[in-house]
């Protein structure tokens, strides 16, 4: 697939925490109300992150009729969050809680609605705070992706990060 983004070189290779979720296993350290993977919002992704071997997770989504963008497609704002969520979600596999800085998304086909979304995604490597990761996306043939991502994550201290805003999180 085409893409523009070019990881620096001089990536610092990572290892997964011995804590990190086994191969197989749900990732499920984030929170009941997240757009991307709570149980608790009706129009979420409701995502649930398989961690794959090494430095890799997959997920799957069904691309529902609220989905929708372009007719019969989903939109590719829609597509773009759950990268995010996938991608987001694999620095768990290295210890590390992250946010999004930078997302970039190649869109290569139209992703009708029916069709089940497979992400896979994978840890490139850190620079200092920040985490690169790449992800690919097909719905059903892994030799035809029908869209892609790279990203950088940055690394937080989740209670000083969110501290000005926790008190006006929502709860269902
Ligand atoms: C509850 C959450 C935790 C648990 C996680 C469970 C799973 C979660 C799944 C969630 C999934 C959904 C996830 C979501 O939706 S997360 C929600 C969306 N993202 C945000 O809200 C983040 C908003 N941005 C910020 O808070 C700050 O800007 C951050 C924290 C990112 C950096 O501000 P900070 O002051 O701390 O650090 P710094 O400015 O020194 O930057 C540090 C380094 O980063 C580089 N840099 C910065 N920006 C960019 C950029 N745009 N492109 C390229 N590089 C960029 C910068 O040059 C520097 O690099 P270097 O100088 O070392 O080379």
């Amino acid at each position: 697939m085409k893409h523009a983004f070019v990881p620096p070189a001089d990536l610092e290779p990572l290892q997964r925490h011995p804590k990190a979720a086994a191969p197989g296993h749900h990732i499920d350290l984030h929170h009941s109300t997240c757009f991307g993977c709570g149980d608790d919002v009706p129009l979420g992704l409701h995502l649930k992150v398989i961690a794959g071997d090494g430095l890799t997770v997959s997920a799957d989504m069904p691309v529902a009729s609220w989905m929708q963008g372009g007719p019969g497609v989903i939109h590719g704002g829609v597509l773009s969050a759950a990268f995010d969520e996938v991608m987001g979600t694999s620095p768990l596999l290295i210890g590390s809680a992250v946010v999004t800085a930078h997302l970039e998304i190649d869109f290569a086909e139209p992703i009708p609605l029916g069709s089940t979304l497979h992400f896979d995604a994978r840890i490139l490597g850190r620079q200092r705070r920040k985490v690169y990761i790449a992800s690919v996306a097909h719905i059903g043939d892994p030799e035809r992706p029908v869209a892609s991502a790279h990203s950088i994550f940055v690394t937080i201290d989740v209670k000083e990060h969110f501290a000005e805003h926790y008190d006006k999180r929502v709860i269902l």
